[in-house]
């Protein structure tokens, strides 16, 4: 890579003085203004996109992207197939790390825990609030094996839009076992500033006690090096 880009990151960065008191307050206080310049500017386009790092039974790490969909006390929460690759790999190993990343904004968050799946009324709760289309792929796509085309993909959805029409309401589709979710139970959040001359700012929560993101007592707030 001989073109490379030189970008000075003249973020705010954090400091002792101006973090939350809590991860999750902190953490809120982030996710809200990215989602507020998601709004106000084309530079944030997904404020909720997390990388979701796991590892394979050989200990091998995988990674990818999906949206959280829940963020409280308890950790983030994201949706998926639970029979796909990732699933598989939490089912063997819940050990699990994740990062939400604002580039434009000089910002992220990454957390280190264990995966929990989610209840199964919170998965339908949400699950009725989807489209329907997106609820007929849920169905369509046995998310991680192989496929032969895209028109093997088509067919199949049109066989399960076929079997449950859209009737324009919450319960046309109904949930699939195989679709749910995970929540984060977080032993670690750290907040990257990106800062002038590379000389960033990490502040770190780590966990010291049983409690909630939000509960004070079960974090001890450190600072690392670049
Ligand atoms: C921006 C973005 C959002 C995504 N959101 C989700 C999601 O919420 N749930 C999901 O299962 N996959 C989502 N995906 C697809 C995943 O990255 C991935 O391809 C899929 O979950 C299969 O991963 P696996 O085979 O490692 O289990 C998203 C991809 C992108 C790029």
């Amino acid at each position: 890579m001989s073109d490379v880009t030189r970008v000075d990151y003249d973020g705010e960065g954090l400091s002792e003085e101006h973090v939350a008191p809590t991860p999750w307050q902190q953490a809120q206080r982030w996710v809200d203004d990215a989602v507020e310049r998601s709004h106000a500017r084309d530079d944030v386009p997904e404020p909720y996109a997390l990388s979701v790092a796991t590892v394979d039974a050989s200990g091998a790490p995988n990674v990818r992207t999906v949206l959280m969909r829940f963020f409280d006390e308890r950790g983030p929460g994201f949706l998926t197939n639970t029979d796909s690759t990732k699933g598989v790999e939490l089912a063997g190993n819940p050990a699990v790390a994740a990062s939400l990343t604002w580039p434009s904004m000089y910002r992220a968050v990454r957390f280190r825990g264990r995966a929990e799946l989610l209840d199964r009324d919170e998965v339908a709760t949400y699950f009725a609030t989807r489209p329907w289309g997106s609820r007929i792929s849920a169905w369509t796509s046995r998310q991680s094996q192989p496929v032969t085309s895209r028109a093997e993909l088509e067919t199949a959805y049109e066989t399960y839009a076929a079997r449950w029409p859209d009737r324009g309401t919450a319960d046309d589709v109904p949930l699939p076992d195989f679709w749910g979710g995970y929540r984060i139970v977080c032993d670690e959040v750290e907040f990257w500033g990106g800062r002038r001359n590379r000389l960033h700012d990490r502040l770190v929560f780590t966990r010291t006690a049983e409690g909630s993101l939000d509960d004070a007592s079960a974090w001890v707030l450190g600072r690392r090096q670049p």
